[in-house]
This record gives C-alpha cells, structure tokens and sequence, in this order.
C-alpha cells in the first residue's frame, strides 16, 4: 500500500473552539489547566480523526496556542529579556511576546508579525539579542509526541528546522548576522534530535520553507554546514526534511547529497521540482515526500493530473519509495465542506477541504497502485467532474471578459499627474499640516455582531439592520469628531470582512458559513470561493459612506477593498489566469469608486492590504507573474476619478522595501502603512527611495490591547518628522481598528491626536 502524509493539519478546531478558549483565556474567563486540558482533548480528537482516515505520518507539534514560530523561538529560549524579567509564568509569558504586556507598572511591546511566505497566515518575528542564550526551553513537542503515543498513536514530530528560523528571525545582536548564529542554534537542535532519538521516535519532520526562496552562495554554504553537522551525529530517528511553496532550485543537487531519509517537496506550486528530479536523480536511500494534495487551494484534486505527476515521479523513484502528501501544511484550508449545509451540493461536490484532502490522499494512493486505475470508479468519477466544472459556460461573462480584452493603456492612467493633482486637493481638502486619519474599521463590538447576526437568522429585517449600522455610523461620526480626527470613516460596520463583505455582494463569489482559516494568533477569515466571472450588480457601500458624509462637514474617507486584496484573500479559481479575475474585480469596484466620487466623497481609499502577499518567492518572477498585472488592477480602479479627489490606499504586516518603487507607481496620492511594530523602519525606505506618494506609517500597533502614550507617539512622530517631508505626512494607526475595544480605542486616538496638536503648537 501506498503511504500517506500530511505536512500539518489545522488546529483552530471545525468550530473555531481553539480561538474562543484562548479568548477567553486571555479575558479571565478560564484558567490556564482549562485551556490546556480543552486543547489536549482537540489535538487527540485530530489525531484520532487522521488515523481513522488511513494517514500513516500524522503529524504532531503541528498544534499551537497561537502561532508555531513563535513555539520555535520558546522552544529554543530566544525570549528577549523585555519579556522575561516580567516574571510572568511560561503561558503568561508566551502570550506576552505575541500581545505585548501593559498593566500598572509595566508597558511591553509585542514582537512583529510578518506574512508566512506567501500566505495570509502571519508569524510572529522572533528577535535574537546579545542576551540571546539557545538552550532547550519547553517540552512541547516531546509531551506532543508522548500525549498522542497514549492513544497508539506513533506520530511525525514537527519543528521549523535551524535554517528558515534563523533566516526569519531578527538578529539584533551587536556585530552579528544569522549566520553567527549557527553553532548555538546547532547545539540545541542535536539535543531535539537526541532526546526524540532516546523515545524512540520513528521519524521527526524538519521545516525548511526557506529554501524555496532565492538564496545566494553564503545562504546555501550556511545551510549545507548546519545540516551536514546537525545530521553527523544523527542515530536511528529519520529525518524528513520538508519544504513547501515553491521548489527549491537553488540547492537541490546540494540537499540531495546530505544524510537526509527523506525529502518533502511540492508539487503544486514549486514548478521546477520534477525538472530537478529528472535532471538530477533522487538517492536510492531516501523516501520522497510528494507533495501532490494543494494544501492552499479548496477545490477537488484533479486525479488525472496528479496521476500524471507520480507516474512521472516513478520513472526515477520506487513507487514504495514515495509517500504521498499534501503540498504544504493544511493550516491554511477550513476544516471540512460537510460544515456548508446551505451551500447547494453543484458547489459543494467540487470542494475539499482539510478532512476531503485526506480522502483525496487515500484514493489517489489507491489508484496509484492500480494498474488499470483508468477504469476505476473513483477516478472515473473524479474525471468527469473536473470536466463538468471545465465545461460549465454558466459562469462565463462574455461582456466583461469582452471589457477587459478592450483595455487600452490610458485606461490605466490618470489624466492629470501626481504633481498637479496634490495642491489642487490640498485646496480642496483645507487640512491641517500632520492630517489624523484612522485605516477605516472601528471596533466589531459583541453588539453590532449580534446584529449582523440577527439579520442573518432573519429575526431582524433589512430595513432594521440598517437603521441599526446607521444609527451606529453616527455614533461613529460623533466620536470622532469628539476626539477631533481631521479626516473621518464610516466604521465598517456593515461588513464582517473586508474581503468576505465585497465577496458577498460582487456576483461570481460564492461564500461559505464555517470555512474559516487561521490568519494570526486567535483570529480567524473566511476566505471567499471565486466560483465564476465577477462583477458589481449593484451599489455596494455607496449608501453607507454617503450617509455618513451627510453628518458632517468633516472629510469622510470612502473606504473599498482593492482588486487584488480582493483576490489574494480569495480562494481563486485555477481555469483563468488571475490577471483576468483581478481586472474583473477592478472593474467592479471602479464603478463603486465613481458613485462614490458622484454622492461628493472627497477622499476614497482603496485597500491593498495584501498586494506584497502573493508577490512570487523568486524575483525573478515578480514581474511577469505578478507585479506587471498587479499594479495595473489597482491603477485600473481610480483612473477615472477627477484630479480633484484624493486617492489613498493602505497596506499591513510585509517587508514593503523591495517594491517601494512599484508601491509608488500605483500612483495614490496618499498611502497608510502598518510600521510601528517594525519600529518605523518604513521611514528610512521612503527616505532612501524619494517616495513620492504622501504618507501615513502608523504611529501605534492596533494588533495590541496596550494603549500606546501621548508621548510615545509624539516620539514616534517626531521620527517621521525627523526624516520625511511633514508636508506629505499623515498621522493614523497602523491598521483598522475592528480587532480593538471601544475603550482602548478611544484612549488611543485621544493620545494620537493629542501628540499631534502638541506638535502643531510646538513644532521640533
Ligand atoms: C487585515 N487583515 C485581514 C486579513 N485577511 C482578511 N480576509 N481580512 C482582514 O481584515 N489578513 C490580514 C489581517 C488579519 N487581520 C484580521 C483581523 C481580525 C480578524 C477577525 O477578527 N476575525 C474574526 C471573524 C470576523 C467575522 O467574520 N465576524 C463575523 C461573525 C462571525 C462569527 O463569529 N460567527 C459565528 C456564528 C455567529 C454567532 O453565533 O455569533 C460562528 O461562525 O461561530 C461578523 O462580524 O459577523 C474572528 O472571529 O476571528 C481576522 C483577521
Ligand atoms: N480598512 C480596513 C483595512 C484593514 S487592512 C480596516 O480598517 O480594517
Ligand atoms: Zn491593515
């Protein structure tokens, strides 16, 4: 028999279970033993659950109270000393590194969050200082592995390996780079190795994700040393060392000579993997973890294809020397379809989900070993409807598809340039110098969800839920204008997503009601399906944002999502290419920005939140992949607005400095980014680059419950004066504010706006 894998499975529990004990946790409304015990009852049902299914490397570890990296760093003690002398004990301290810590004596920041790779997920950054000491610190993925033996169970342990931590983490150390790091870091990986050895583990999974990035003559010289040492001393326990994400190009030929007993690659998307193989040979001596179940996208695996890939595998490799496996962890799919009660069964046939991608392994092993599979029922069956999707025209929009194809360049321009638009605005606008803004979202409180969700369960009408988001839009207004924010924002009230809310309301989006998928920490999206062609068949927040301009003299920011946000927070489809999706989607919203621009809104923002998500892991595909379409959809979108009204976008959570230049190229007159966990590093790239688009980095981090001081964002903005034109500078939070309290929000932007006018009356 074919064996099975996974890489990783989800672990927010079907019903989101995980996210409300640990909410609860962090609101004392449960105990530490509680939380432990509830989680201990979750990873056994999931493992449980895949033995069931027939998977013969379940993994374990894979599971976490918030986020595996930032397990890796506890693992390996790298707690900077801000955490540690708070005397917090271990769960508490833990928390402290993800949430930042404030009580009366006591104001710690958390660590950053950056985007995994290409993914919505977001890691926490772990710093290594000079007080950086590695040595083995908790026994998480030893009890893991123990816990889970109690039930019969011989599970993979799971760690992210010495390599893709340090390259991921941030070395602050004096006079130290992470190839510094090596020798200790080595250290405390052969004790993991030794002690899985002494309980007589079987095999241990080691994360290499980064190597599927770009990696230079250093990078692979590093890595090699580490793993021709770390596997030196290796005894029975067999190593798999898995990547995902892409293929690992640069270094194969290398990897492939290393004492390694088995290697994870994807098939899915590391496109020149199979090349590698064909090119290069696999040894005799290791089992190749194929990577052939998309553990990213939702829809059922096309069997023909994947049948098409192992039968090309098996021409290099023994089949019983292939193990089939997902293509990367399933933490970024939802549980299961079974959950989508009220979605129609034509859709629901063509989805699977993490348990459905276990199924799918069991059957392709299945057909795998049959030599005459063409005539077996499961894959005929699987044939057909992948070619019943194929040939469904129901979805087909000739007429957008007709749009786009009679794009023209200037459709893609504004008429009036950045320099002669900007004191047109400043006229228009009479803002003061340093404008406060907030990025659109206030806090989802327990009551506007009761409504949204009175509405949904149809106890309350249509009408009554809007005057309900209404009545809370000028509440809103209020407030700000109480707190004295130059520049105002209807709320977001209407929406339980930014991406799920736009989905719901553009035809050719199908949205689900439990699909969720871990984004950060306890929070969690509900990615929607890109089922056919898109477009607006009616106003979408026009009214909203109109009534809101109606209650105040005040500027009111029109708040959209962008095209390619849109799509990259989606689960797209995979028969058109996503250059066309993302123009259909800009297309859609480009008439809400007219009709926004039409009720007299002055300032429209266009989120792009996620456009450095999904830019290509290998640079030399940014541009033709990505980046040439990319920047286009969202030009594509304001083109059209009058000199007059001022453009903004927004964007979170990534490294921005590789593409500052294409940022400023899609030529918003006004740009919000996510900078104050990464210490307003931001600054210094726009200084370096001559940005020419003006700009609000966020002068306090939202993803916190710590109300940041007057002080500190006086300091903070004093850095921004400091270097940047103050005449082209914004002052707002790092991100929406809908994750916050009303309270700490409150406070917040009172101190925010406080630093600003002080600064105003005395400028530095
Ligand atoms: C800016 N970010 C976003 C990302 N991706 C997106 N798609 N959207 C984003 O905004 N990626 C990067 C960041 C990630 N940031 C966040 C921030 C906050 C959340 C978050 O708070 N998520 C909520 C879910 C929000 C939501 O849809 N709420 C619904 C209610 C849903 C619900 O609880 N339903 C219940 C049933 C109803 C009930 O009984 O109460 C259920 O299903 O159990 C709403 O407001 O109506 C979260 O809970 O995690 C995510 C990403
Ligand atoms: N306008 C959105 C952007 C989030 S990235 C918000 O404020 O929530
Ligand atoms: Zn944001």
């Amino acid at each position: 028999m074919q064996r099975l894998s996974i890489v990783s499975y989800p672990r927010i529990g079907a019903q989101r279970e995980l996210k409300r004990w640990v909410e609860d946790y962090f609101n004392r409304k449960t105990t530490k033993d509680d939380l432990l015990s509830r989680s201990a009852e979750l990873k056994k049902l999931q493992w449980a659950f895949q033995a069931e299914k027939g998977i013969d490397f379940i993994p374990s570890n894979d599971f976490s109270l918030y986020d595996g990296f930032l397990d890796t760093a506890f693992l390996l003690n790298v707690i900077p000393d801000s955490y540690r002398t708070l005397n917090l004990n271990e769960l508490d301290t833990y928390f402290a590194m993800a949430r930042g810590y404030q009580d009366e004596r006591r104001d710690v920041k958390a660590l950053a969050m950056r985007k995994w790779f290409n993914t919505n997920y977001h890691y926490m950054v772990p710093v290594i200082d000079d007080n950086t000491e590695f040595k083995l610190n908790s026994s998480k993925p030893f009890d893991e592995y123990s816990e889970a033996l109690e039930l019969g169970i011989r599970t993979k342990p799971v760690i992210i390996g010495p390599f893709t931590f340090l390259k991921l983490s941030k070395v602050t150390a004096s006079n130290k780079t992470y190839f510094d790091c090596g020798a200790d870091i080595l250290k405390v990986y052969k004790q993991i190795l030794g002690k899985f050895n002494a309980m007589q583990v079987e095999w241990i999974q080691i994360d290499e994700p980064a190597l599927v990035t770009d990696l230079d003559k250093q990078d692979i010289e590093f890595f090699i040393s580490l793993y021709q040492e770390l596997l030196s001393s290796k005894e029975a326990l067999k190593v798999l060392l898995q990547t995902y994400f892409g293929d690992i190009r640069d270094v194969y030929e290398k990897v492939i000579s290393l004492r390694i007993d088995a290697l994870g690659l994807d098939f899915i998307e590391g496109e020149k993997n199979l090349e590698l193989i064909k090119k290069y040979g696999f040894p005799k001596d290791v089992i190749l973890f194929a990577g052939v179940v998309n553990g990213k996208n939702i829809w059922r695996n096309s069997y023909e294809k994947t049948i098409g890939i192992l039968n090309s595998l098996a021409a290099s490799i023994d089949k019983e020397r292939i193990v089939l496996n997902t293509s990367c962890s399933l933490l970024h799919v939802p549980y299961t379809v079974k959950n989508e009660i009220n979605m129609d069964e034509k859709f629901k046939k063509h989805f699977a989900f993490a348990e459905e991608k276990l199924d799918e392994l069991v059957e392709l092993g299945e057909l795998f070993n049959d030599a005459s599979y063409e005539q077996n029922k499961k894959y005929i069956q699987n044939v057909s409807l992948i070619k019943e999707k194929a040939e469904d025209t129901a979805y087909i929009d000739l007429q957008i598809r007709q749009r786009i194809a009679n794009l023209k360049e200037s459709d893609f321009s504004r008429s009036n340039r950045f320099e002669e638009r900007t004191g047109l605005q400043k006229e228009r606008l009479k803002l003061p110098v340093l404008p406060t803004t907030t990025i659109g979202s206030f806090p989802q409180t327990a009551e506007i969800k009761e409504i949204r969700k009175q509405y949904k369960n149809k106890s309350l009408s249509f009408e009554q839920y809007n005057d309900k988001i209404k009545e809370k839009i000028a509440q809103i207004i209020r407030l700000q204008e109480e707190i004295g924010l130059d520049v105002l924002v209807h709320g977001e009230f209407e929406r339980n997503d930014m991406v799920e809310y736009f989905g719901e309301n553009l035809s050719g989006f199908l949205f689900t009601e439990k699909a969720w998928v871990q984004s950060y920490g306890t929070r969690c999206v509900k990615p929607p399906i890109i089922w056919g062609d898109i477009k607006r068949t009616k106003p979408i927040t026009v009214e909203y944002i109109a009534y809101a301009q109606s209650l105040t003299s005040k500027p009111v920011k029109g708040m959209l999502t962008g095209p390619v946000t849109i799509l990259n927070w989606s689960f797209p489809r995979e028969d058109i290419s996503l250059r066309e999706m993302a123009f259909q989607i800009a297309l859609a919203i480009k008439e809400e920005v007219t009709d926004l621009e039409n009720r007299g809104i002055r300032i429209i923002q266009i989120d792009e939140a996620a456009l450095r998500e999904k830019l290509p892991l290998r640079r030399q595909d940014w541009n033709s992949h990505y980046l040439d379409w990319a920047i286009k959809a969202f030009r594509l979108v304001h083109s059209g607005v009058k000199h007059y009204t001022q453009i903004h976008t927004h964007m979170c959570y990534s490294e921005f400095e590789d593409i500052i230049k294409e940022i400023d190229d899609m030529d918003a007159d006004v740009i919000s980014f996510e900078a104050a966990r990464s210490d307003l590093s931001i600054i210094d790239v726009l200084k370096r680059n001559n940005f020419r688009t003006e700009v609000g980095p966020g002068v306090y981090d939202i993803h916190s419950p710590r109300v940041p001081s007057k002080e500190e964002i006086r300091q903070a903005i004093i850095k921004m004066v400091g270097k940047l034109d103050k005449n082209k500078l914004w002052i707002n939070p790092d991100c929406g504010l809908k994750t916050r309290g009303m309270e700490e929000t409150v406070q917040s932007l009172k101190n925010m706006v406080a630093a600003v006018e002080e600064l105003r009356n005395n400028p530095v």
